[in-house]
């Protein structure tokens, strides 16, 4: 049995994986943490994610909830998932982490740690997401340098980071796969007499509103001809069962950091 602890258990994403350890084999609730001074503290962590009574309380403190947990799944904000690393690290405790928004330094903090434990940090745990980081790869080394490449993504009127982790990694995966930096290439922003598209820039846009779970398409425009690889989640329960997936596939694995592409064999 994999005994997994949840931070943000009362979050959108928390009460999702809490529900998904329920129905996953071999895997159960073994801590539930939140915010200290979270108004959801001490009340039944299955009870607040929907999935009935799991005789875990949700607690202020990340250590309490480690106290028999394997593994941690934090799905919080970046600041607070370092923390929590630096703490899975003191105690020797696997982590699974989907926050996004992670700085280049602060995304080479967490890489100390994983010399440490291992850890799985991916922007989006949903296998079709994982599938199109794969076609979209394969995609620009057909296409090449002749076609244009613009990154939309839609988020629900709740994110707090933009462009989505995802964007940016699929951002990545393209310039990477046609010899571009992209941190030198990505475009955020364009208003008034910006001037003509350089070729070699990817567009990155985002739209955020009402409830959209996550959408992210990818455009390669070429003359006369256009190519869209999108990915529309119609629920957060595909994210959570693949936390929890990550969370199993993490034991016994030596330290390290690994992504999605390591858990799913798509390397
Ligand atoms: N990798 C993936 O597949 C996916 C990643 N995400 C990412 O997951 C992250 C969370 O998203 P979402 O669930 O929508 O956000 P929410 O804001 O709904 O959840 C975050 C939760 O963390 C809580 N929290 C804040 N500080 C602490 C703390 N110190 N200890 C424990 N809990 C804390 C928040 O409490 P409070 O609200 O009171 O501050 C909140 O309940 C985002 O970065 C998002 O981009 C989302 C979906 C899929
Ligand atoms: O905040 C969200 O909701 C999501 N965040 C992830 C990201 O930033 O890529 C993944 C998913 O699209 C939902």
């Amino acid at each position: 049995m994999i005994k997994i602890a949840v931070t943000g258990a009362a979050g959108r994403m928390g009460g999702r994986i809490i529900t998904a350890i329920k129905e996953a084999q071999g895997m159960e609730l073994a801590g539930a943490c939140e915010r200290p001074g979270h108004e959801m503290i001490g009340q039944d962590a299955g009870l607040i994610a929907g999935c009935g009574e799991s005789g875990v309380a949700i607690c202020g403190s990340l250590e309490e909830a480690l106290k028999s947990a394997d593994v941690l799944i934090d799905f919080t904000f970046p600041e607070v998932t370092l923390a929590n690393l630096k703490v899975c690290a003191d105690l020797g405790k696997t982590i699974v982490i989907g926050s996004t928004g992670f700085t280049p330094e602060q995304r080479k903090e967490a890489e100390r740690y994983a010399a440490k434990i291992p850890v799985v940090l991916a922007p989006n745990m949903s296998v079709g997401v994982n599938a199109c980081f794969k076609l979209l790869k394969e995609a620009a080394q057909i296409l090449g340098d002749g076609f244009d490449v613009e990154i939309v993504e839609l988020h629900h009127n709740k994110k707090k980071d933009s462009p989505s982790g995802t964007a940016v990694r699929m951002g990545e995966v393209v310039a990477e796969a046609l010899g571009r930096d992209y941190n030198q290439v990505a475009n955020y922003h364009r208003e008034g007499m910006c001037g003509e598209r350089t070729k070699e820039e990817i567009g990155m846009q985002t739209v955020r509103g009402g409830d959209i779970v996550g959408e992210h398409t990818v455009y390669f425009i070429g003359m006369g001809e256009r190519i869209e690889i999108s990915h529309r989640a119609m629920s957060r329960d595909m994210f959570a069962r693949g936390a929890v997936r990550a969370a199993g596939w993490l034991a016994g694995k030596p330290a390290g950091m690994y992504d999605m592409q390591d858990v799913l064999g798509l390397k």
